[in-house]
């Protein structure tokens, strides 16, 4: 049946649409604009270091000087070239297929994480938001996550309880302003978390104001710990 389908529809690349010999799979040039996260990176923010400092648990001053509310985030690839064309067209583009070829990857590079979680919950839209795209891509990553490593999501756990502005074009501090007192758990919700440990899965991590606020929230309501799984992550500075 697979193989008839197959050459009915045939295989097409995630990235760029190409033919494939396998279904899902990225093809040569969209493969090689990932660039994937690997060891040696900081335990902490998940982000890679310039030089290989050996082997050891890495924790980069950044980490040291600004400690996340968050306990340790990993990404897949750097927010460039494929990775943001991949989001692009998840999120702007209704391309919702896509979560399942990039919730695989992030299964495989948060790992470590998943085997510590008890609960996986997406970073929420605010309803207006939420109502304008029609989908959450977080949450579609999330329950993707959540199938193949078969862990508990709970997408209704965390809600956004304030219309922000888009992170995009805002300063660091102004990314950390934006995002206060914009999560809450609901009462309801609250025996849901307390006592769990948390994954929190969103799309792109930049700052990290979005993950350190929703971790704030979660661990208010008592989870013990959170930590962070995205699919991209910049390493540099917004704007
Ligand atoms: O690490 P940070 O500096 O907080 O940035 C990352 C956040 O920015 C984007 O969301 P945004 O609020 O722009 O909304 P969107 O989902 O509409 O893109 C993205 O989806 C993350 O949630």
């Amino acid at each position: 049946m697979a193989a008839g389908l197959g050459l009915v529809y045939p295989p097409t690349c995630p990235g760029c649409g190409a033919a494939t010999a396998e279904p899902h799979a990225l093809c040569a040039t969209c493969w090689s604009g990932l660039h994937l996260i690997e060891r040696p990176f900081c335990e902490r923010l998940g982000t890679p270091f310039a030089l290989d400092l050996g082997t050891g648990s890495l924790i980069s001053p950044k980490a040291i000087a600004d400690p996340p509310v968050f306990e340790r985030a990993r990404a897949v690839a750097l927010y460039d070239g494929t990775a943001r064309d991949l989001v692009h067209r998840l999120k702007y583009g209704d391309r919702l297929d896509l979560s399942h070829t990039m919730a695989r990857m992030m299964t495989a590079a948060g790992r470590d994480l998943l085997t510590d979680t008890d609960l996986v919950v997406p970073v929420p839209l605010h309803v207006l938001r939420l109502w304008r795209r029609r989908f959450n891509q977080a949450a579609l990553l999330a329950r993707a996550i959540a199938r193949q490593s078969g862990k508990p999501c709970d997408v209704r756990a965390l809600n956004r309880v304030r219309a922000t502005r888009p992170q995009v074009g805002l300063t660091r501090h102004q990314r950390s302003l934006n995002l206060q007192g914009a999560f809450r758990v609901s009462e309801a919700a609250r025996m849901r978390i307390a006592g769990r440990r948390i994954l929190l899965v969103d799309d792109v991590t930049t700052t990290g104001a979005t993950g350190n606020a929703a971790a704030r929230a979660l661990l208010r309501a008592g989870a013990t710990g959170v930590d962070l799984l995205t699919f991209a992550t910049v390493t540099g500075e917004p704007l």
